[in-house]
Protein backbone atom coordinates (compact mmCIF):
# COMPACT_ATOMS: atom_id res chain seq x y z
CA UNK A 1 0.00 0.00 0.00
CA UNK A 2 1.04 3.49 -1.12
CA UNK A 3 1.28 6.04 1.88
CA UNK A 4 3.09 9.06 0.52
CA UNK A 5 2.83 9.55 -3.24
CA UNK A 6 4.51 12.46 -4.63
CA UNK A 7 4.12 13.17 -8.84
CA UNK A 8 6.09 15.29 -10.74
CA UNK A 9 6.30 18.03 -7.29
CA UNK A 10 7.78 21.86 -8.14
CA UNK A 11 7.83 23.97 -5.23
CA UNK A 12 8.68 27.24 -5.76
CA UNK A 13 9.26 30.00 -3.46
CA UNK A 14 9.38 33.72 -5.37
CA UNK A 15 12.64 32.51 -7.35
CA UNK A 16 13.89 29.64 -5.88
CA UNK A 17 13.31 26.26 -6.94
CA UNK A 18 12.86 24.99 -3.87
CA UNK A 19 11.76 21.42 -5.57
CA UNK A 20 11.62 20.15 -9.23
CA UNK A 21 9.86 17.30 -10.78
CA UNK A 22 9.76 15.18 -7.78
CA UNK A 23 8.24 11.74 -7.80
CA UNK A 24 8.51 9.79 -4.44
CA UNK A 25 6.57 7.01 -3.29
CA UNK A 26 6.75 5.39 0.04
CA UNK A 27 5.14 1.95 0.76
CA UNK A 28 3.41 1.19 4.30
CA UNK A 29 6.22 -0.26 6.43
CA UNK A 30 9.27 1.45 4.64
CA UNK A 31 11.54 3.71 6.13
CA UNK A 32 13.12 6.29 3.70
CA UNK A 33 16.13 8.08 4.51
CA UNK A 34 15.67 11.69 3.24
CA UNK A 35 19.04 12.88 1.99
CA UNK A 36 20.95 16.39 0.96
CA UNK A 37 23.34 19.17 1.56
CA UNK A 38 21.45 22.39 3.61
CA UNK A 39 18.95 23.90 1.11
CA UNK A 40 18.44 21.04 -0.86
CA UNK A 41 14.71 20.38 -0.10
CA UNK A 42 14.32 17.46 2.37
CA UNK A 43 11.91 19.86 4.79
CA UNK A 44 10.04 21.27 2.29
CA UNK A 45 9.39 17.89 1.09
CA UNK A 46 8.53 17.49 4.62
CA UNK A 47 6.61 20.03 4.77
CA UNK A 48 3.98 19.17 1.62
CA UNK A 49 3.94 15.70 3.54
CA UNK A 50 2.37 17.30 6.15
CA UNK A 51 -0.16 19.23 4.15
CA UNK A 52 1.61 22.90 5.70
CA UNK A 53 2.43 24.13 2.61
CA UNK A 54 1.03 23.12 -0.92
CA UNK A 55 2.78 22.10 -4.33
CA UNK A 56 3.69 25.21 -6.80
CA UNK A 57 2.68 22.22 -9.41
CA UNK A 58 2.09 18.64 -9.64
CA UNK A 59 0.25 16.14 -6.77
CA UNK A 60 0.81 15.29 -2.91
CA UNK A 61 -1.29 12.55 -1.85
CA UNK A 62 -0.99 11.55 1.88
CA UNK A 63 -3.30 8.20 2.90
CA UNK A 64 -4.22 8.49 -0.81
CA UNK A 65 -5.62 12.09 0.01
CA UNK A 66 -4.89 15.74 -0.71
CA UNK A 67 -2.82 16.48 2.82
CA UNK A 68 -3.27 20.16 2.45
CA UNK A 69 -7.28 19.58 1.59
CA UNK A 70 -10.32 19.25 3.54
CA UNK A 71 -9.19 15.93 4.82
CA UNK A 72 -6.17 17.68 6.33
CA UNK A 73 -7.26 16.86 10.11
CA UNK A 74 -7.96 13.14 9.74
CA UNK A 75 -4.62 13.18 7.89
CA UNK A 76 -2.38 15.02 10.94
CA UNK A 77 -3.96 12.71 13.40
CA UNK A 78 -2.18 9.71 11.87
CA UNK A 79 0.65 11.54 11.43
CA UNK A 80 3.78 12.29 13.56
CA UNK A 81 6.06 14.80 13.12
CA UNK A 82 9.60 15.81 15.10
CA UNK A 83 11.11 18.93 13.71
CA UNK A 84 14.49 19.94 13.52
CA UNK A 85 15.60 21.75 16.41
CA UNK A 86 12.75 21.54 18.21
CA UNK A 87 11.49 23.72 21.52
CA UNK A 88 8.63 23.48 24.15
CA UNK A 89 7.05 25.39 26.83
CA UNK A 90 9.93 25.96 29.13
CA UNK A 91 7.48 26.87 32.24
CA UNK A 92 5.96 23.42 31.55
CA UNK A 93 7.32 19.93 32.61
CA UNK A 94 7.78 17.60 30.63
CA UNK A 95 4.50 15.17 31.63
CA UNK A 96 2.49 18.29 31.45
CA UNK A 97 3.75 19.08 27.80
CA UNK A 98 3.03 15.63 26.29
CA UNK A 99 -0.56 16.01 27.91
CA UNK A 100 -0.60 19.17 26.19
CA UNK A 101 0.22 17.49 22.73
CA UNK A 102 -1.54 14.53 23.72
CA UNK A 103 -5.07 16.24 24.32
CA UNK A 104 -4.58 18.01 20.84
CA UNK A 105 -4.58 15.23 18.91
CA UNK A 106 -6.65 13.43 21.07
CA UNK A 107 -4.80 10.15 22.88
CA UNK A 108 -5.27 8.04 25.93
CA UNK A 109 -4.12 9.69 28.99
CA UNK A 110 -1.65 6.71 29.85
CA UNK A 111 0.54 7.13 26.83
CA UNK A 112 2.15 10.24 27.70
CA UNK A 113 3.92 8.50 31.19
CA UNK A 114 5.05 5.11 28.89
CA UNK A 115 6.45 7.16 26.41
CA UNK A 116 8.22 9.48 28.65
CA UNK A 117 9.66 5.73 29.58
CA UNK A 118 10.41 4.72 26.89
CA UNK A 119 12.47 7.74 25.79
CA UNK A 120 14.54 7.65 29.19
CA UNK A 121 12.78 10.40 30.92
CA UNK A 122 10.60 9.17 33.42
CA UNK A 123 12.75 10.52 36.06
CA UNK A 124 12.28 13.90 34.82
CA UNK A 125 8.45 13.63 33.89
CA UNK A 126 7.88 16.58 36.56
CA UNK A 127 10.72 18.54 35.98
CA UNK A 128 10.39 22.10 34.32
CA UNK A 129 11.75 22.21 30.31
CA UNK A 130 13.65 24.88 31.28
CA UNK A 131 15.94 22.64 33.13
CA UNK A 132 16.63 20.37 30.24
CA UNK A 133 19.51 19.33 28.44
CA UNK A 134 19.66 19.46 24.56
CA UNK A 135 19.79 15.79 24.59
CA UNK A 136 16.60 15.84 26.95
CA UNK A 137 14.45 17.57 24.83
CA UNK A 138 15.49 16.06 21.64
CA UNK A 139 13.67 12.96 23.64
CA UNK A 140 11.05 15.22 24.84
CA UNK A 141 10.69 15.75 20.70
CA UNK A 142 11.18 12.08 20.01
CA UNK A 143 8.16 10.94 22.78
CA UNK A 144 5.62 13.85 21.16
CA UNK A 145 6.07 13.11 17.89
CA UNK A 146 5.43 9.57 19.42
CA UNK A 147 1.73 10.62 20.55
CA UNK A 148 -0.69 8.09 19.06
CA UNK A 149 1.20 5.77 17.84
CA UNK A 150 1.40 7.43 14.12
CA UNK A 151 1.39 5.54 10.85
CA UNK A 152 3.57 7.74 9.58
CA UNK A 153 6.11 9.39 11.24
CA UNK A 154 8.20 12.21 9.92
CA UNK A 155 11.51 12.66 11.72
CA UNK A 156 13.62 15.91 10.56
CA UNK A 157 17.46 15.36 12.15
CA UNK A 158 16.24 13.08 15.03
CA UNK A 159 19.32 12.15 16.88
CA UNK A 160 21.06 15.38 17.32
CA UNK A 161 21.78 15.94 20.87
CA UNK A 162 21.24 12.53 21.58
CA UNK A 163 24.27 10.77 23.01
CA UNK A 164 25.39 7.16 21.22
CA UNK A 165 23.39 5.10 23.83
CA UNK A 166 20.43 7.08 23.37
CA UNK A 167 20.92 7.53 19.63
CA UNK A 168 20.32 3.61 19.63
CA UNK A 169 18.10 3.29 22.06
CA UNK A 170 16.03 5.49 19.25
CA UNK A 171 16.62 3.63 16.59
CA UNK A 172 15.44 0.27 18.04
CA UNK A 173 12.03 2.17 19.05
CA UNK A 174 12.26 3.19 15.48
CA UNK A 175 12.70 -0.41 14.25
CA UNK A 176 9.89 -1.76 16.74
CA UNK A 177 7.59 0.91 15.00
CA UNK A 178 8.19 0.00 11.65
CA UNK A 179 7.29 -4.28 13.32
CA UNK A 180 4.45 -2.40 14.25
CA UNK A 181 3.57 -1.43 10.17
CA UNK A 182 4.48 2.50 10.76
CA UNK A 183 6.07 4.08 7.50
CA UNK A 184 8.71 6.36 8.68
CA UNK A 185 11.09 9.43 6.62
CA UNK A 186 14.00 10.37 8.10
CA UNK A 187 16.23 13.23 7.21
CA UNK A 188 19.88 13.16 8.54
CA UNK A 189 23.06 14.14 7.76
CA UNK A 190 24.62 11.62 10.25
CA UNK A 191 24.21 8.84 7.21
CA UNK A 192 26.60 6.39 9.49
CA UNK A 193 23.65 5.89 12.03
CA UNK A 194 20.69 5.88 9.82
CA UNK A 195 22.68 3.34 7.04
CA UNK A 196 21.34 0.35 9.19
CA UNK A 197 18.05 1.61 9.65
CA UNK A 198 16.70 2.51 6.05
CA UNK A 199 15.11 0.32 3.80
CA UNK A 200 15.56 2.87 1.03
CA UNK A 201 17.23 6.55 0.64
CA UNK A 202 16.44 9.71 -1.52
CA UNK A 203 19.32 11.63 -2.56
CA UNK A 204 18.03 15.68 -3.05
CA UNK A 205 20.38 18.14 -4.76
CA UNK A 206 19.31 21.58 -5.32
CA UNK A 207 15.73 20.26 -5.21
CA UNK A 208 16.33 17.59 -7.80
CA UNK A 209 16.26 14.13 -7.05
CA UNK A 210 19.82 12.57 -7.35
CA UNK A 211 19.27 8.97 -6.54
CA UNK A 212 16.71 6.56 -4.85
CA UNK A 213 17.12 3.49 -3.90
CA UNK A 214 18.30 0.83 -1.33
CA UNK A 215 21.69 0.90 -0.06
CA UNK A 216 22.46 -1.84 -2.15
CA UNK A 217 21.06 -0.87 -5.16
CA UNK A 218 22.92 2.88 -4.71
CA UNK A 219 25.88 0.88 -4.45
CA UNK A 220 25.52 -0.91 -7.86
CA UNK A 221 24.18 2.28 -9.43
CA UNK A 222 27.58 4.66 -7.89
CA UNK A 223 29.74 1.49 -9.20
CA UNK A 224 32.32 2.38 -6.32
CA UNK A 225 34.83 -0.18 -5.12
CA UNK A 226 34.72 -3.04 -2.46
CA UNK A 227 38.08 -2.44 -0.09
CA UNK A 228 39.60 -5.55 0.93
CA UNK A 229 41.69 -6.44 3.65
CA UNK A 230 43.86 -9.50 3.86
CA UNK A 231 45.97 -9.97 6.77
CA UNK A 232 48.57 -12.57 7.17
CA UNK A 233 52.41 -12.30 7.02
CA UNK A 234 54.32 -13.33 3.83
CA UNK A 235 51.10 -13.40 1.97
CA UNK A 236 52.07 -13.68 -2.15
CA UNK A 237 49.05 -13.08 -4.67
CA UNK A 238 48.68 -14.51 -7.55
CA UNK A 239 50.21 -12.73 -10.89
CA UNK A 240 47.65 -10.24 -12.55
CA UNK A 241 44.99 -11.05 -9.44
CA UNK A 242 44.84 -7.28 -8.94
CA UNK A 243 45.47 -4.46 -11.09
CA UNK A 244 45.21 -2.22 -7.77
CA UNK A 245 47.04 -3.58 -4.41
CA UNK A 246 49.21 -2.53 -1.55
CA UNK A 247 51.44 -3.89 0.79
CA UNK A 248 50.59 -2.88 5.16
CA UNK A 249 52.01 -3.80 8.04
CA UNK A 250 49.27 -6.10 8.25
CA UNK A 251 49.30 -7.99 5.02
CA UNK A 252 47.61 -6.51 1.67
CA UNK A 253 45.03 -4.02 0.63
CA UNK A 254 43.18 -4.42 -2.38
CA UNK A 255 39.97 -3.11 -4.19
CA UNK A 256 37.85 -5.07 -6.55
CA UNK A 257 34.57 -4.33 -8.19
CA UNK A 258 31.20 -5.38 -6.69
CA UNK A 259 30.67 -7.90 -9.69
CA UNK A 260 34.41 -9.08 -8.94
CA UNK A 261 33.37 -9.81 -5.05
CA UNK A 262 31.60 -13.16 -5.71
CA UNK A 263 34.09 -14.52 -8.01
CA UNK A 264 37.47 -13.39 -6.28
CA UNK A 265 36.69 -14.81 -2.79
CA UNK A 266 37.07 -18.15 -2.92
CA UNK A 267 40.32 -17.52 -4.49
CA UNK A 268 41.41 -14.92 -1.65
CA UNK A 269 40.08 -17.26 0.77
CA UNK A 270 42.47 -20.47 -0.28
CA UNK A 271 45.88 -18.14 -0.46
CA UNK A 272 48.70 -19.40 1.72
CA UNK A 273 49.39 -17.63 5.17
CA UNK A 274 46.15 -15.67 5.31
CA UNK A 275 45.10 -14.97 8.85
CA UNK A 276 41.91 -12.72 8.15
CA UNK A 277 39.91 -11.08 5.88
CA UNK A 278 38.37 -8.23 6.38
CA UNK A 279 35.96 -6.58 3.50
CA UNK A 280 34.62 -3.14 3.56
CA UNK A 281 31.34 -2.14 1.64
CA UNK A 282 31.07 1.50 0.06
CA UNK A 283 28.82 2.91 3.26
CA UNK A 284 26.00 4.95 2.55
CA UNK A 285 28.39 8.33 3.15
CA UNK A 286 30.61 6.75 0.32
CA UNK A 287 27.62 6.47 -1.63
CA UNK A 288 26.47 10.16 -0.70
CA UNK A 289 30.02 11.17 -1.49
CA UNK A 290 29.55 9.86 -4.76
CA UNK A 291 26.54 10.80 -5.77
CA UNK A 292 27.03 14.67 -4.73
CA UNK A 293 30.30 15.29 -7.03
CA UNK A 294 29.69 17.68 -9.21
CA UNK A 295 29.69 15.63 -12.56
CA UNK A 296 26.64 13.47 -10.88
CA UNK A 297 23.70 13.56 -12.68
CA UNK A 298 19.91 13.74 -11.86
CA UNK A 299 17.32 10.48 -11.39
N1 LIG B 1 9.66 30.08 3.16
C1 LIG B 1 10.65 30.14 2.28
N2 LIG B 1 10.83 31.24 1.52
C2 LIG B 1 11.83 31.30 0.61
N3 LIG B 1 12.70 30.30 0.37
C3 LIG B 1 12.56 29.18 1.11
C4 LIG B 1 11.54 29.03 2.09
N4 LIG B 1 11.65 27.80 2.65
C5 LIG B 1 12.69 27.21 2.04
N5 LIG B 1 13.23 28.02 1.12
C6 LIG B 1 14.37 27.72 0.23
O1 LIG B 1 14.11 26.49 -0.40
C7 LIG B 1 15.30 25.71 -0.52
C8 LIG B 1 15.10 24.35 0.16
O2 LIG B 1 15.00 24.58 1.56
P1 LIG B 1 14.75 23.38 2.61
O3 LIG B 1 14.50 24.01 3.94
O4 LIG B 1 13.70 22.48 2.07
O5 LIG B 1 16.17 22.64 2.58
P2 LIG B 1 16.73 21.47 3.52
O6 LIG B 1 17.22 20.39 2.60
O7 LIG B 1 15.74 21.08 4.54
O8 LIG B 1 17.99 22.18 4.19
P3 LIG B 1 18.67 22.00 5.66
O9 LIG B 1 19.49 20.73 5.60
O10 LIG B 1 19.56 23.21 5.75
O11 LIG B 1 17.59 21.97 6.69
C9 LIG B 1 16.41 26.56 0.09
O12 LIG B 1 17.05 27.26 -0.95
C10 LIG B 1 15.66 27.52 1.00
O13 LIG B 1 16.36 28.74 1.13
Amino acid sequence: MIIVDLSQVEKHYRGVHALQQLDLQIQQGEILGLFGHNGAGKTTTIKLILGLIKPSQGEVRVFDKNPAGSHAYQIRRQLGFLQENVSFYQQMTGLEVLNYFAKLKGCTARQPRDLLAQVGLEQAADRRVKTYSKGMCQRLGLAQALLGAPKLLLLDEPTVGLDPLATRDFYSSIDALKQAGSTIVLCSHLLAGVEKVIDRALILKQGRALAAGSLSELRQQADLPVNIELQGQGLQLPQNLFADFHRTEKGIECQISQQQKMHLLPQLLSLPGLENIEIHMPSLDDVYAHFNQPSSGTV
